[in-house]
């Protein structure tokens, strides 16, 4: 029996190029923004629409890390003293005319001392920010002789999923890094309509070879959207060996465009009719069985105050 509760149909409302700039970034930040900059209008002239940075693009990745490179994001927008990184994405964004998820970067807890979160910023093509996103699944893993991380130690979890309206192109899910392992908030927002899930994230040379790959295509093929992971280059010299391999994964789960482990930009066109064709060739849209299990999109979901109507 199928369901008869069907999903709302993802709706890319005009073909769009989407690009992943896989960012070698240093302990400089403002060397770290400028670049950034350069590689935004290097990818907005190149005809992408909509810009993906990684997980915290403007410093070094690790916990010792977070406090001394975090911003105060509120009271939104914030003071530009208090949020340089805030500013300059909002400026790129514009300037380059694109809808720009902008990585993340350490942000500080306005109210509470101490408190810090891993946060995406979603800028739109006049720079406005669109919506926020803090890291919701905190990056603890113990791997012995291989990696240990313990995100929690300093940051503390987002509560919210997701889902920003494009105006221009329609919806996207944004999540940050570890978040991708987690299919039930890929299910939620491809559920919520989007037509597209954006990661900034950066996996290691341990769980990188594992699961990155295996990890979007399997949210890709689950939910039959797009997918865009969006790495760091991997810098040997750091504290920290990101696996690179920025990629975007289409609605059939294939990897269609994939970077190595250095600096890259890497972009595709996505396509509603390849969304629809995929949906329309194994329908699993109209065969979920809700009445066996719940619809986690479904009941006591929080989403971003900014990401839906
Ligand atoms: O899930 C993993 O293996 C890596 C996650 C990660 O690096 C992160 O959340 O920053």
């Amino acid at each position: 029996m199928a369901s008869s509760l069907a999903s709302p149909s993802p709706v890319l409302k005009k073909p769009v190029k989407l690009a992943c700039i896989q960012l070698a970034a240093g302990s400089d930040k403002q060397a770290n923004l400028e670049h950034a900059r350069s590689k935004v209008l290097e990818a907005a002239q190149a005809g992408a629409g909509i810009i993906v940075l990684p997980e915290c693009f403007n410093s070094p990745y690790g916990c010792d890390f977070f406090p001394r490179y975090a911003e105060t994001l509120l009271p939104s927008p914030p003071p530009r003293d208090q949020s340089p990184s805030f500013h300059a994405l909002s400026a790129m964004a514009a300037e380059a005319g694109a809808y720009l998820v902008g990585g993340s970067i350490p942000e500080r807890d306005p109210q509470v001392p101490d408190r810090y979160y891993n946060t995406s910023l979603t800028f739109d093509r006049r720079g406005r920010l669109l919506a926020t996103h803090r890291k919701v699944h905190l990056f603890d893993i113990d791997i012995p002789g291989k990696i240990t991380f313990r995100e929690s130690d300093v940051l503390s979890p987002g509560n919210k999923v997701t889902v920003v309206d494009l105006p221009d192109y329609g919806r996207i899910g944004v999540a940050i890094c570890y978040d991708v392992r987690f299919p039930e908030l890929a299910a939620i927002a491809a559920r919520k309509g989007c037509f597209a899930l954006v990661y900034p994230g950066a996996f290691n040379l341990t769980t990188g070879p594992m699961h990155w790959k295996l990890l979007a295509q399997g949210r890709a093929v689950d939910n039959q959207v797009y997918v865009a992971l969006c790495s760091p280059a991997r810098d040997v010299s750091g504290p920290y060996h990101a696996w690179g391999h920025s990629m975007i994964v289409d609605p059939l789960a294939e990897v269609v465009v994939e970077a190595e482990e250095k600096e890259a930009i890497v972009s595709w066109g996505l396509d509603n009719g390849k969304i629809e064709e995929v949906r329309r060739n194994i329908p699993l849209t109209t065969q979920r069985r809700f009445d066996v299990y719940p619809d986690v999109s479904q009941g006591d979901v929080k989403f971003t105050e900014e990401g839906l109507p």
